[in-house]
């Protein structure tokens, strides 16, 4: 499909773990990301979601295919104007950090005087709602906050394009929707692309203008959906709506959920 003004292209990308007689991971995968616009990849678990994301943010060089940031191919080497933020926020902060810090931190390599580090963070941290938290340490806040200041630290950088690797997946219920309404919140402020990976389908169609829904492993694009939820979503009537409902059950039926809750059969 053609799109307008791409901020991401992924084409006939594939990995393979070990070689050529190895494990292949993903199979010519093709999908772009426009500029502005929030996607998100579903798929079964196992079928490549970070094998992908790796290939993309250059941490690993793909065997075959190819990846274009703003045009620019990305060749084995981490972007510098991408940022990433990971499931495991306690992993991803510096402990002995305080939150202001943390955020800084990446900043440190930007041609960038002290004080503008820190203006940018302080206006960072505002957007997230963390302001009153800058002198806090992360092991001083609740794990939702915490993921708060990675995505402050993801934002900072001006990233031309934010990769979220199931970012809310080990935060509670309530935790995940204020932090999903958050995320749309931010990425409409910083006119963000944002590429996210996650398990859960409602998710899915709840955050994103567009949905890639992978197949098993070797991971291959099986659909590329337009979400028409409009920009203003509401975690209840967004999610009641018959465009919603219709979705999920599309998306459910394509990544074929009934079969894999279904008991493997005793010989
Ligand atoms: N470093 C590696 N060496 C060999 N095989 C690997 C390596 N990393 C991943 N794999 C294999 O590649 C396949 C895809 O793994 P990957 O982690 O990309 O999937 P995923 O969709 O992110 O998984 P999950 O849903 O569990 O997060 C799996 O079969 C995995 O065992």
């Amino acid at each position: 499909m053609t799109r307008n003004n791409p901020m991401l292209e992924v084409s006939g990308l594939g990995h393979r773990y070990g070689g050529a007689h190895g494990h292949e991971a993903i199979s010519e995968l093709n999908f772009s990301v426009d500029s502005g616009e929030l996607a998100c990849i579903v798929g079964p678990s196992g079928c490549g979601k970070s094998t992908l994301l790796r290939s993309i943010s250059g941490l690993i060089k793909p065997t075959s295919g190819d990846v274009r940031l703003h045009g620019d191919d990305v060749k084995g080497e981490v972007p510098r104007d991408l940022a990433v933020v990971f499931q495991d926020y306690s992993r991803s902060l510096f402990p002995w950090l305080s939150v202001r810090a943390n955020v800084e931190f990446p900043l440190r390599s930007r041609d960038l005087s002290k004080s503008e580090r820190r203006a940018r963070a302080d206006e960072v941290l505002e957007w997230v709602g963390l302001a009153g938290a800058a002198k806090k340490y992360p092991w001083q806040l609740s794990g939702g906050m915490q993921q708060r200041v990675s995505i402050a630290r993801a934002l900072a950088c001006r990233p031309a394009l934010l990769l979220m690797d199931e970012p809310f997946a080990s935060v509670d219920a309530q935790t995940r929707f204020e932090l999903e309404d958050l995320l749309l919140r931010v990425r409409k402020q910083f006119d963000s692309t944002v590429l996210l990976v996650t398990h859960d389908i409602d998710e899915s169609i709840y955050l994103a203008d567009r949905v890639f829904v992978l197949s098993k492993s070797p991971a291959t694009v099986v659909k590329d959906l337009e979400i028409p939820l409009g920009e203003d979503r509401d975690q209840i009537s967004t999610r009641e709506s018959e465009t919603f409902v219709h979705l999920r059950s599309e998306v459910a039926r394509l990544l074929d959920v009934r079969s894999a809750a279904k008991p493997t059969e005793k010989a």
